[in-house]
């Protein structure tokens, strides 16, 4: 089995490569290795390792962009293994999924059986493109927030004195008060809804959303299963008090959050949303036009640890 490493040295705001600088020395195999130079680029790299047909066991050493990325390159590669080192900021990955702590487990998983497990992805169709998601995709007030987040110089500034969370939560209370609901309408295979006042509206995988807020306590990235969340009608205090609430996976007791299973959802909004696969800007939602979110079961293979 061919093993490679891909490492985002951007990850983490640059923490990334200085971890990558000590773990290297504790790798006790042969592997390829690559830096990405770029967005997008692990998945090009992961791509090519997989079209090759060997046995592959590919390392993303990065955030969960990069654990995206990687995974997004082995979509359906029976003889890829995708393990994943999480050195990013939020690591929501690491929390829903099992990844190596260290670079002993990673060794010891190299002398085991190597053994795998199939995993889920998710998949956001709107009418021109096809996105891809791992952990989560959204609309609305938490979409827009990861939007003005990622583009503002301010994140980068405070990154380097480790308080990018204020950057969150600067534009948390900003959108907090500016924030207008929209209308959303649920199709799933057999009924729909509609809802008043939404504020967010979480398609998951797995349970973890916005750096280790336990959004989706039932979701499971193995069960051919999506969860949609909906938070809708409520004031601004009060959701404030909601999303305190979910990082202890309680939310679900309000009645203003709506949750259910599906194995796919069509969402379609009333005014134009922001929208984001795994906390990436992934465009807006076109009025009165359907998104189309999906599973896709056992689509990639993922390191089992014991
Ligand atoms: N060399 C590079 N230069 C700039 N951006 C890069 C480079 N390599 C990868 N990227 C991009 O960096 C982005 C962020 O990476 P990643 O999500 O892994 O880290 P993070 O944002 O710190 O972690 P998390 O998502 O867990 O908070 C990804 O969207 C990826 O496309």
């Amino acid at each position: 089995m061919k093993i490679t490493i891909i490492v985002n040295p951007t990850a983490g705001n640059g923490k990334s490569l200085k971890r990558w600088e000590k773990f290297k020395h504790k790798l006790n195999f042969i592997y390829d290795f690559h830096m990405t130079t770029s967005p997008k680029h692990a998945t090009a790299l992961a791509r090519k390792c997989a079209e090759t047909g060997e046995s592959q066991f590919i390392i993303a050493f990065g955030g969960d962009g990069t654990a995206h990325e990687v995974i997004e390159g082995t979509l359906d590669c029976s003889n890829c293994i995708v393990g994943v080192v999480g050195a990013g900021s939020g690591n929501d990955f690491g929390r829903g999924f099992l990844s190596f702590r260290n670079a002993h487990e990673v060794n010891k998983y190299v002398q085991s059986q190597r053994v795998a497990i199939e995993m889920d992805i998710g998949l956001m169709n709107d009418q021109d493109k096809k996105y891809y998601f791992v952990n989560n995709a959204g609309i609305g007030f938490d979409a827009y927030i990861a939007y003005q987040v990622n583009k503002s110089p301010v994140k980068k500034i405070l990154n380097k004195f480790n308080l990018g969370k204020l950057a969150y939560t600067f534009f948390l209370i900003k959108t907090l008060v500016t924030f207008k609901h929209f209308d959303l309408t649920v199709n799933m295979p057999n009924h729909s809804k509609k809802l008043e006042k939404v504020w967010f509206a979480t398609v998951s995988n797995q349970p973890y959303f916005g750096g280790g807020m336990k959004i989706s306590p039932q979701s499971n990235p193995a069960d051919g299963q999506i969860e949609l969340t909906v938070v809708h009608h409520l004031s601004r205090i009060k959701l404030l008090l909601v999303f305190v609430s979910v990082f202890f996976g309680k939310h679900t007791s309000f009645k203003e959050v709506h949750q259910m299973s599906a194995t796919s959802f069509s969402l379609t909004t009333n005014n134009t949303m922001y929208r984001h696969t795994d906390g990436e800007y992934a465009g807006k939602t076109s009025p009165h036009f359907a998104d189309e979110f999906s599973v896709l079961p056992k689509r990639w293979r993922m390191t089992k640890l014991t």
